[in-house]
């Protein structure tokens, strides 16, 4: 497991947002987290990644024990949220985007890299980086485009190869097919699993449009008010009657 979270809690006031959740996201898989408005899975996230300090529980990250690590600390590991990632440069180009992104940029500290041969081989590095991730995604043909004359899928896999090249292991995703068409959507979820198969990648992912999301993911965890009430395959959580009766109402 390269993340595990144990009894983890997070109160706001009298309300108990994260209810001591447990849960295992599998290395190189595709988790998924789903449950009504207000269950608690945003706070959850924000509990693991640093955002909020919990009110009980633990949370490990590839075996170390990571409870209450700042935002930034959890990124460092290679924790990554995509807000985390400053928003696309509209001016500059998908692979320019990119290497913005990546860590460690010598421009960023000068002293250290005087040498320009370090220089050079740390940028063919990055570029050679980009490209790969580029060519996942199926953006290598945008390559020298400007994100603002695409599409919101491409858009939303240029965020995510920019998580890429800030050097995540784990990479959470907010409902990231909120808002887009059916064939974008099928398009984004192709590529996540794409780069789980290619580079490893380690996806939990928050999503609401289960029709689409259940196709793509390799397990889930079910919340509601607070608690995991369901966890399994995307076919035992489709069948499973008490998430049914919390998504439908009963
Ligand atoms: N900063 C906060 N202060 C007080 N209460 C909060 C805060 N953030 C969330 N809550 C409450 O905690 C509960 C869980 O909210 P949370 O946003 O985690 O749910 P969610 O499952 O992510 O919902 P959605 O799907 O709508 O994003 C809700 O009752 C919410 O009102």
């Amino acid at each position: 497991m390269i993340l595990k979270t144990d009894k983890l809690v997070k109160r706001f006031g009298g309300l108990i947002a994260v209810n001591e959740v447990s849960i295992g996201v599998e290395e190189g898989s595709i988790t998924l987290l789903i449950g009504p408005n207000g269950c608690g899975k945003t706070t959850f996230v924000n509990t693991v990644s640093g955002y909020y300090k919990p009110d009980g529980g633990k949370v490990y990250f590839m075996g170390e024990d990571v409870t209450g690590s700042p935002l930034h600390k959890m990124y460092e590991k290679g924790f990554v949220r995509t807000f985390q990632i400053p928003s696309p440069f509209l001016q500059l180009s998908v692979l320019e985007n990119l290497l913005l992104a990546a860590r460690n940029n010598p421009g960023e500290s000068f002293t250290k890299h005087l040498l320009k041969s370090s220089w050079k081989n740390y940028e063919m590095e990055a570029v050679d980086r980009a490209v790969q991730i580029m060519k996942i995604l199926g953006l290598e043909s945008y390559w020298d485009k400007e994100p603002a004359s695409l599409d919101a899928g491409a858009l939303k896999l240029i965020e995510i190869g920019r998580a890429l090249m800030s050097g995540a292991k784990m990479v959470v995703l907010d409902e990231p097919i909120a808002g887009v068409n059916p064939k974008l959507a099928h398009n984004i979820f192709s590529h996540i699993v794409k780069l789980r198969d290619e580079m490893k990648l380690t996806f939990l992912i928050i999503e609401h449009r289960l029709d689409i999301a259940l196709k793509y993911v390799d397990f889930v965890y079910a919340m509601h008010q607070g608690r995991i009430i369901a966890s399994g395959t995307p076919d035992e959580i489709a069948r499973n009657e008490q998430v049914r009766m919390v998504y439908i109402g009963g």
